[in-house]
């Protein structure tokens, strides 16, 4: 059997918390309006200003979480800093009966989660250029306090330990000069066959 096409595949985009994936996929939707479908996560954390219920993601209580997951509606579930998220098998099936590339944006432990499964997905890792530039994003994007920036933080060394592990990243992107790795990451979602970045030290 031959593999499938890279763009059939669902893409699995991770990353440490501010490295710029939200700003990467909200210019590919952008460009491309109907090609890709964004995985929309369940979360109980709560919605920052401007976030509305099932865009960014779908906002429910610790109650209700803990029932989809009884329910096995999950495909990928995890705590992170504090608060569940998970992916839903329905909304996955949905966007692949649209025809559309699913695009899941996923912390480590899913990532580890989803390897488990069937889905098959192309994993590629956002990754920035230096961890003093991610404490800057964070601080600079405004909607953390210190001790979450912190919480954060130490969760992305972890990401970043696991991204070092060989094979878990087909791909990896540095978001350093935000329009060239756009260039390479809208490369990648449209399936076309191109070498990534190096992963960086980061051990600054
Ligand atoms: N290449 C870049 N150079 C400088 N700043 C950037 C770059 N890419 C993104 N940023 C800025 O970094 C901050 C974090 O970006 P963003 O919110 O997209 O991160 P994220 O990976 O989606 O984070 P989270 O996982 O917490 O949602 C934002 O203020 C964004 O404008």
């Amino acid at each position: 059997m031959s593999p499938l096409p890279d763009f059939l595949r669902p893409l699995v985009l991770s990353g440490p918390s501010g490295v710029g994936k939200s700003t990467l996929l909200q210019r590919l939707f952008k460009d491309y309006p109907d090609k890709f479908g964004f995985s929309v996560s369940h979360t109980t954390r709560a919605p920052r200003p401007g976030e509305q219920d099932g865009k960014q993601y779908h906002f429910v209580t610790h109650e209700k979480f803990l029932a989809l997951i009884q329910e096995s509606a999950f495909i990928e579930s995890a705590e992170f800093s504090g608060n569940f998220y998970g992916t839903s098998i329905q909304t996955v099936k949905e966007i692949q009966e649209k025809g559309q590339r699913c695009i899941l944006d996923i912390e480590a432990q899913g990532v580890r989660q989803i390897k488990a499964t069937d889905l098959n997905p192309v994993y590629c890792f956002i990754s920035p250029p230096s961890l003093t530039a991610l404490r800057e994003r964070l601080r600079g994007r405004g909607t953390e306090t210190e001790t979450s920036i912190q919480k954060r933080l130490d969760t992305a060394l972890k990401e970043i330990q696991y991204a070092k592990e060989p094979r878990v990243h087909d791909l990896v992107v540095v978001n350093d000069d935000l329009d060239r790795a756009y260039h390479l990451f809208k490369q990648i979602a449209l399936g076309e066959n191109v070498g990534g970045d190096k992963l960086p030290p980061l051990d600054d």
